[in-house]
C-alpha cells in the first residue's frame, strides 16, 4: 500500500482556515467555544488563523501532517549536501535568541571552534523583533530582564573581543531576509544558532536554512536547550511519553547510558587580535529599546532589577548558593508557599542565562551520588528541572497546542465561561478567597509565583470560576518574567485538566485546604493581602467564616465570589458532559 501523503504543516495552516466539524453545507462549523474565545482575547487573529479544529490535531496525531520539528529537519536534510560544501568566508555568525549565555551554549560552542579552526572572528548577533514579543505574549517584565541580560552579555563577549550586534525588525516575517543580509554583509559563510521548539520557530528556522543555503551560507543549529533532545525518549510502543513518570525513568536511564548529554560546553576563546580594528563599529551597538507596548514604569524597572539582577554570572552564584543552603531539604520545603525554599531561577532559565544542563550537573555535583538517589533534596529539584523538558519534548511531539488546542482536543468541548467581571477578579487578587488573592498579587509585584499557588489558582481560575484556562495562560505569559510557552501550556493543563498528564478533573483543589496545608500560619497571605494582616491565626484562611468578618470587611477585603462547593460540582457536570460527547 502506497504510504499516506503527508501534507506539510504551512500547506495544512492555509487549508484550515476555519474550524470545526463539517456541516451539510460542507462548511467547517466553529466549536462551541470559538466566538467567545475569539472576543475573549484568547485566539490572537491579528497573527494566528483561527482555533484549529479537532480534526487537525488528530491529523497531526495520525502522522498525516509533518510536525514542525519535521519541516526542520527536511530542510536540514534537503540542503545538507549544498551546505557541506560552503567554505569558510570572512567570520562565523551565533544568532543569539533565547540562549544569553556564554557558557555551555552548544550553538556558540561550534560558531567558536569554526572560527577558530579557520582563524576567522565570531560576531555575535540578536535580532529584537517587537512583534514577536507581541504574537507571544511576553510579559513586560521578561523583556526588561532579556534586554539587561543583552547588556551584560554584550560586556562579557566584548571581553573576548567578540562584538555583539543587535538590533530592532519590526516585522518578524523580515527576520530570515535580514539575517542573510547581515551575513553576506560580514561575508560569513557559517551562522549557528540553537533550536527553539516553539511552531512559529521551528517555522521560520526552517525558511531559513534553506533561504541560507540558496545564499550559500551554512546555518548549523544546535540541541541546546533541553537536557535530553526532544524526541530522543519513546515508550515501549515507539511513541512519546504522555505521562511524566514513566518519562522521567527514561531520562535518567538515558543520561546514564549517554553521559556526554551532561558535557558541559566551553566558553568561546577570544577572538584574533585585529577583531577589534576591522569589526570596530559593530562594538558600539546600543541595547535596543523595549517596544512602546511593552514598558516598565521607572519605579518597575528598579524593583526588577532589584530582585532580578541579570546574566548568566548572577544565574550561576544563585544557583550554587540555592543548592548549598536550600537543596538538601528542597524536597520537604518546596511546597511551603512563605519564604524562598525554591531556587527562583525559573527568569535565568528562560532568558538562556542558565543551562539546564549546567543546573543538572551542578546539583549532580552537590548530591555526588545522583544515580543512587543519595539525597531526596537534590534529587527531587533534578526531577523538576526536567518537568521543563518533559515539556517541550511534549509541544514538539503535539505542536497544535500552540496553537490554543488542549492536549487531548475533545476537552476543547467543554463549556467554558468568558465572564469578564470574575476574569478581573481574579486577576487582582479580589475573589474573597484569601491564598488565591495573596497569590495573584505575588505575581503583580514580582512576576513571578510559587509553583505551589500557581497550581492553586489555575484550578480555582478553572473549576471555580469555569473560566477558560487558556485565558489564564495568557494572563500568566503577559505578567511573568519566566514566562516560557511549553512549561506555562503544562502548568495550566495540569490545573485544568485538559492538559498532559493533568489531575484528574474530578480531584479539584479546594482553595482552603490548600491554603490550610502549605501556607498554616498564613505568612504568606499575611504578606501579600495587608487588608488581612490584623487578622488573628486560622481564620485568616477564610475570614468570613471564621469570625473575622468584621475587620476584613472594615479594611475592604471582599467576601468570596463563589462557593466553592457548588462550583465544584458544576465543574465536574460540564466535564463529564464534554466527555460524553
Ligand atoms: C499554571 C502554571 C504555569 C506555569 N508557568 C510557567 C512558566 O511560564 N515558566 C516556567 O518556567 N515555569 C512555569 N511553571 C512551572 C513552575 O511553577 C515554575 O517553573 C517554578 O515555580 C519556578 O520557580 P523556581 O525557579 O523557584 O523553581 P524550582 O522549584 O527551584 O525548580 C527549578 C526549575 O525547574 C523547572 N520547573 C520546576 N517546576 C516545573 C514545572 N512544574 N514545570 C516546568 N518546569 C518546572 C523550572 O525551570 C524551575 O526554575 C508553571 C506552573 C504552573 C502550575
Amino acid at each position: 500500500m502506497a504510504p499516506k501523503r503527508k501534507t506539510s504543516d504551512a500547506d495544512g495552516k492555509l487549508q484550515n482556515s476555519h474550524t470545526g466539524k463539517r456541516s451539510r453545507t460542507g462548511l467547517r462549523e466553529p466549536h462551541p467555544n470559538a466566538k467567545q474565545a475569539e472576543d475573549f482575547g484568547i485566539v490572537l487573529r491579528e497573527f494566528y488563523p483561527p482555533e484549529m479544529s479537532n480534526e487537525r490535531c488528530q491529523a497531526y496525531n495520525d502522522g498525516t501532517i509533518e510536525r514542525p520539528i519535521e519541516v526542520l529537519e527536511a530542510a536540514c536534510r534537503d540542503t545538507s549536501d549544498k551546505r557541506r560544501s560552503i567554505g569558510p568566508g570572512k567570520a562565523v555568525v551565533h544568532w543569539f535568541k533565547s540562549d544569553l549565555r556564554l557558557h555551555d551554549n552548544r550553538a556558540l560552542h561550534v560558531a567558536s571552534q569554526l572560527a577558530r579552526d579557520h582563524k576567522i572572528p565570531l560576531i555575535a548577533l540578536y535580532i529584537l523583533s517587537p512583534e514577536d514579543f507581541t504574537a507571544h505574549l511576553a510579559s513586560p517584565a521578561r523583556v526588561d530582564f532579556t534586554l539587561r541580560t543583552l547588556k551584560r552579555l554584550q560586556t562579557d563577549l566584548a571581553e573576548l573581543d567578540i562584538p555583539l550586534y543587535m538590533e530592532s525588525q519590526e516585522k518578524r516575517k523580515a527576520i530570515p531576509g535580514r539575517i542573510v543580509e547581515l551575513c553576506q554583509q560580514w561575508n560569513a559563510k557559517h551562522l549557528c544558532a540553537n533550536i527553539e521548539y516553539e511552531v512559529d520557530e521551528l517555522r521560520r528556522e526552517a525558511k531559513l536554512v534553506r533561504l541560507c543555503a540558496a545564499n550559500d551560507i551554512d546555518l548549523a543549529l544546535s540541541h541546546d536547550t533541553c537536557v535530553v533532545t526532544p524526541g530522543a525518549l519513546s515508550s515501549q510502543q515507539g511513541k512519546q511519553y504522555a505521562v511524566y513518570t514513566p518519562w522521567f525513568r527514561s531520562w535518567l536511564a538515558f543520561l546514564k547510558e549517554n553521559p556526554d548529554y551532561l558535557e558541559i560546553s566551553e566558553e568561546p576563546g577570544s577572538n584574533p587580535g585585529d577583531a577589534r580594528r576591522t569589526l570596530s563599529e559593530l562594538f558600539d551597538c546600543k541595547i535596543p529599546a523595549a517596544p512602546g507596548n511593552k514598558q516598565l514604569s521607572d519605579e518597575e524597572k528598579k524593583r526588577f532589577e532589584q530582585m532580578y539582577p541579570a546574566g548568566e554570572h548572577e544565574a550561576f552564584q544563585r544557583l550554587e548558593k540555592f543548592l548549598e543552603k536550600k537543596g538538601r531539604e528542597y524536597d520537604k520545603m518546596r511546597s511551603v508557599v512563605a519564604g524562598e525554599h525554591t531556587s527562583a531561577l525559573s527568569p535565568y532559565f528562560a532568558s538562556g542565562a542558565l543551562s539546564a544542563r549546567t543546573a543538572v550537573v551542578t546539583a549532580k555535583r552537590a548530591n555526588r551520588n545522583f544515580l543512587d538517589r543519595d539525597n531526596n533534596g537534590y534529587v527531587t529539584w533534578i526531577s523538576e528541572v526536567a518537568w521543563r523538558d518533559f515539556y517541550k519534548h511534549v509541544l514538539v511531539n503535539w505542536p497544535f497546542i500552540c496553537m490554543n488546542k488542549c492536549f487531548k482536543p475533545e476537552h476543547t468541548n467543554i463549556e467554558w465561561e468568558y465572564d469578564l467581571n470574575l476574569f478581573r477578579a481574579w486577576c487582582d487578587g479580589k475573589t474573597g478567597f484569601p491564598i488565591v488573592d495573596a497569590a495573584m498579587r505575588q505575581l503583580k509585584h514580582s512576576a513571578w509565583m510559587h509553583n505551589r499557588t500557581r497550581m492553586v489558582v489555575s484550578s480555582f481560575l478553572t473549576k471555580d470560576l469555569l473560566l477558560d484556562w487558556r485565558r489564564g495562560e495568557r494572563y500568566f505569559m503577559e505578567n511573568l518574567i519566566d514566562g516560557d510557552f511549553a512549561s506555562n501550556h503544562g502548568g495550566w493543563g495540569f490545573g485544568s485538566s485538559t492538559g498532559v498528564d493533568p489531575q484528574p478533573y474530578f480531584r479539584v483543589f479546594n482553595p482552603l485546604r490548600q491554603s490550610e496545608r502549605f501556607d498554616p500560619d498564613g505568612e504568606y497571605i499575611r504578606h501579600w493581602v495587608p487588608e488581612l494582616r490584623d487578622v488573628k491565626d486560622k481564620a485568616i484562611h477564610e475570614p468570613y467564616n471564621r469570625g473575622a468578618g468584621q475587620i476584613a470587611k472594615k479594611n475592604g477585603y471582599p467576601e468570596p465570589i463563589v462557593e466553592h462547593s457548588e462550583m465544584r460540582n458544576r465543574a465536574l457536570e460540564r466535564f463529564k458532559r464534554a466527555l460524553q460527547r
